[in-house]
């Protein structure tokens, strides 16, 4: 699915006013019909009082409409202007005067502090100040009516997004800012729902189609495009029937140290359960019995160094080599990297220790092997790129370290997101419980795999991130969140290998939806 910018979704709104032949008033009732048909499946008739706060613009006109449908069928509703300037939009205007038709409780002008209403925990708040058009931060009154709506514990349905949030542009005052429980979004999710800053104001959400131009979205390069199974099953490499192991490549894994051989344990397993023909795992001398005893599938080679890796030799090609998985910074293993790097032409998967010593030694970047990808968490990510402002800066600085080195880069977090050049991929599979120890070794190894099965760089990362996260989520579904272990990610890879063309079982499934 794609993810457009305001500005993009402005224009797709013209253009289908223009093909469609219809006004935007027509537009908007066809979003206020979505919002109202969402509601009414879920609240059925339910006589719940619903608080509907609207705003001067057509994010407000959204709140319109979707009240008049509400009365229309005897639901309990009181509508609210918020009064935040003295302008009104024309589908406002339109639809203010509609509301008037139905019922004699006109809405209620809010003018200050005084006229905040109460609301009960019970009650339903429906967030329809501010849309995409937010052009500066909320202030006075207006910040201070949605810290009192934050502060109820009513449940609180955002139109299109939270107000006070910025589809896809920096938040300068977080306090004020609408914390939705739940976000009904038109035609596309925006960029701001998957940032760690501002994720958390969004919940969950659900995308209502309005029928925009199909040629447009079709045709329009997005901002980000999010990566779920419909994106998965068309990444998928089908795997020949007159394969053998060598069609699936030999995969070489460095990682381990003393005390962190799981590491290596883990994303050799990992690399195995994704398809790897071959793998082989290079670890210090203490890991030799271990890899053996733990992968007997795997062949093993040893370093000359007991508990660390020193000098990395082996006598084969292998098509993909994932590594720095439990390596350490031991002064030898930074030597190691430099000399592997220098040598080697195939692309790496660089993770953990590795990221840190090259972090600690910014000579080792400029031997990064081209297409290599990087698998950063944010401390990891701060040391290599520096500090940044927020997000978006992240994200820049991202693309510029992505296009300088030529490498992918992961940017692990809840939604994990693959930046490659200007291009963003954000991953929607996955769950908390994956946040423990040797998810990411297990992700490295699984990317590690794909890449030595010849999947390129960039569709290995965006493809393996979302088996991961697919793996984690049937781990969370038969154990729940907190006994997730790597190790039962790594188990259920098989599962979600099954899981990527079994027939849906929801209609929300079956549409794509999240
Ligand atoms: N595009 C689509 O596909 C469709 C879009 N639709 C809907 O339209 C929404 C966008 O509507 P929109 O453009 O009218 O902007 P919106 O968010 O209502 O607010 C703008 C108003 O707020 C004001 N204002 C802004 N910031 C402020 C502040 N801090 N404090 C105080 N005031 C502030 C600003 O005032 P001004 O700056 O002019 O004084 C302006 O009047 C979109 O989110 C979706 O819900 C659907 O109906 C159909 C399809
Ligand atoms: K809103």
């Amino acid at each position: 699915m794609k993810i457009f910018s305001a500005e993009q979704l402005y224009e797709a709104d013209k253009i289908t006013i223009e093909k469609q032949q219809i006004t935007s008033e027509d537009l908007m009732e066809r979003a206020g019909t979505q919002l109202f048909q969402w509601l009414h499946q879920r609240l059925n008739g339910a006589p719940v009082p619903i608080h509907i706060f609207c705003g001067i613009g057509d994010n407000g006109g959204d709140g319109l409409v979707v009240g008049r449908l509400l009365i229309e069928h005897g639901y309990n509703v009181v509508v609210y202007v918020v009064n935040c300037s003295d302008k009104r939009s024309k589908n406002f205007l339109l639809n203010y005067d509609k509301i008037k038709n139905v019922t004699k409780n006109w809405p209620i002008l809010m003018k200050g502090e005084n006229d905040f209403p109460k609301i009960n925990s019970e009650d339903i708040i429906v967030d329809a100040i501010f849309g995409i058009g937010l052009n500066r931060c909320p202030g006075g009154w207006v910040k201070k009516l949605i810290q009192y709506l934050n502060e109820s514990k009513a449940f609180k349905l955002a139109i299109d997004i939270p107000s006070g949030l910025y589809s896809n542009s920096p938040l300068e005052d977080y306090e004020a800012v609408l914390k939705a429980n739940h976000t009904l979004t038109f035609q596309a999710p925006k960029l701001a729902f998957f940032l760690p800053e501002t994720a958390g104001f969004v919940s969950n959400f659900d995308v209502l189609d309005i029928d925009l131009d199909l040629e447009f979205l079709y045709n329009t390069e997005p901002i980000a495009q999010l990566i779920s199974k419909p994106e998965a099953q068309r990444f998928y490499q089908t795997r020949e029937k007159f394969g053998h192991k060598g069609t699936y490549g030999h995969a070489l894994i460095v990682a381990g140290s003393y005390g962190k051989m799981g590491a290596a344990v883990l994303s050799t397993t990992a690399a195995f359960r994704i398809g790897a023909g071959m793998v082989t795992a290079f670890v210090p001398k203490c890991g030799y019995n271990i890899l053996q005893t733990a992968i007997p599938e795997a062949m093993v080679i040893t370093d000359t160094e007991e508990e660390f890796i020193s000098t990395v030799s082996f006598d084969f090609e292998p098509s993909a080599i994932g590594i720095g998985m439990g390596i350490g910074k031991n002064k030898a293993t930074v030597a190691a990297l430099k000399k592997l790097f220098k040598d080697s032409e195939i692309p790496f998967v660089i993770d953990a220790d590795a990221l840190n010593n090259i972090s600690e030694n910014k000579e080792l970047l400029k031997l990064l092997p081209k297409n290599s990808v990087l698998t950063p968490h944010p401390g990891e990510l701060k040391r290599l790129i520096g500090e940044w402002k927020n997000d978006y800066d992240k994200l820049e600085e991202v693309k510029k370290f992505s296009e300088k080195h030529e490498v992918v880069i992961v940017i692990k977090g809840a939604y994990t997101i693959t930046v490659y050049g200007d291009k963003l991929y954000i991953n929607t599979s996955g769950n908390p419980g994956m946040a423990t120890a040797g998810s990411g070794d297990a992700l490295s190894g699984v990317i590690t795999g794909l890449l030595s099965q010849g999947y390129d760089p960039l569709l290995a990362s965006v493809f393996g991130i979302y088996m991961h996260g697919c793996a984690g989520d049937i781990t969370a579904g038969q154990m729940g969140y907190e006994a997730v272990m790597a190790g039962d990610i790594i188990d259920n890879l098989g599962e979600a290998y099954l899981d990527l063309f079994a027939k849906p079982e929801t209609d929300n499934e079956a549409n794509g939806k999240n």
